[in-house]
């Protein structure tokens, strides 16, 4: 591999609910090249979206780094931190990426505000290279589930990202939807990005260039 874009260093992270302790994250390390898939699978409740929301620095880990196109992103900030995720990651969660009172150009649009020009590809193209063009104009809640994670790709490389984090971006999807976002996916990546991908379809494990298996917060 070649210096890698995302690094995560020894993660653990755990939540206390009254007297219940849960060991989300028991010690994790990941490193992803550019230009690399990697799917991580496992079984309800190991850690898997623990881990997205550690890498996409939206939760803090308790113990560990995360190193973002060589910016350390934890334990720092949450203003600091927002600020490397605009610059360098973009995420597909499955409570959705999309603002509801902006149209699908608006949310684009919106995301590329925030990011350098020289970054930007023209929103037009992105709706385009998405499949999402012919309901550019509709609101989110107007959106099928697959025309929905098509909007939500397209405003995850709103950013031109290095690393694109995806949670189940396949999981409410069609087969023919399914294909597309995974030819998307390989795009990208095939164009130098770094992509970690949450998933249960084998069809998206088997494009990956490795598979990682998480079971009660540790690789297995
Ligand atoms: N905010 C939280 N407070 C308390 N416990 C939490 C919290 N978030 C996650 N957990 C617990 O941490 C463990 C890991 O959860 P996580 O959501 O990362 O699993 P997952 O592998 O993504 O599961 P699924 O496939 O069902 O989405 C679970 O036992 C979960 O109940």
């Amino acid at each position: 591999m070649t210096v890698p874009v995302l690094s995560a260093r020894s993660l653990y992270r755990f939540f206390r609910a009254g007297e219940e302790e849960t060991f989300a994250l028991q010690g994790v390390g990941l490193e992803v090249g550019s230009g690399e898939t990697v799917a991580v699978t496992g079984p309800s409740g190991s850690g898997k979206t623990t881990l997205l929301n550690c890498l996409a620095g939206l939760d803090e880990p308790d113990g560990g780094t995360v190193t973002v196109a060589g910016e350390r992103l934890s334990h720092r900030p949450e203003r600091e931190r927002s600020g490397i995720r605009a610059r360098h990651i973009g995420m597909v969660f499955q409570s959705g990426n999309l603002l509801e009172h902006l149209t699908v150009r608006d949310n684009v649009a919106l995301v590329q505000r925030l990011v350098a020009a020289r970054t930007r590809v023209p929103p037009q193209e992105l709706l385009e290279r998405t499949g999402i063009a012919h309901r550019a104009d509709a609101l989110p809640r107007q959106l099928s589930g697959g025309e929905a994670a098509r909007a939500g790709l397209a405003v995850a490389l709103a950013n031109a990202p290095e690393v694109l984090l995806a949670d189940e971006p396949t999981g409410e999807v069609d087969g023919e939807t399914e294909r597309r976002l995974l030819a998307l996916l390989r795009e990208r990546a095939a164009d130098g990005t770094a992509v970690v991908v949450v998933t249960h379809s084998r069809a998206v494990a088997a494009v990956a260039d490795r598979v990682l298996r998480l079971r009660d917060g540790r690789w297995t």
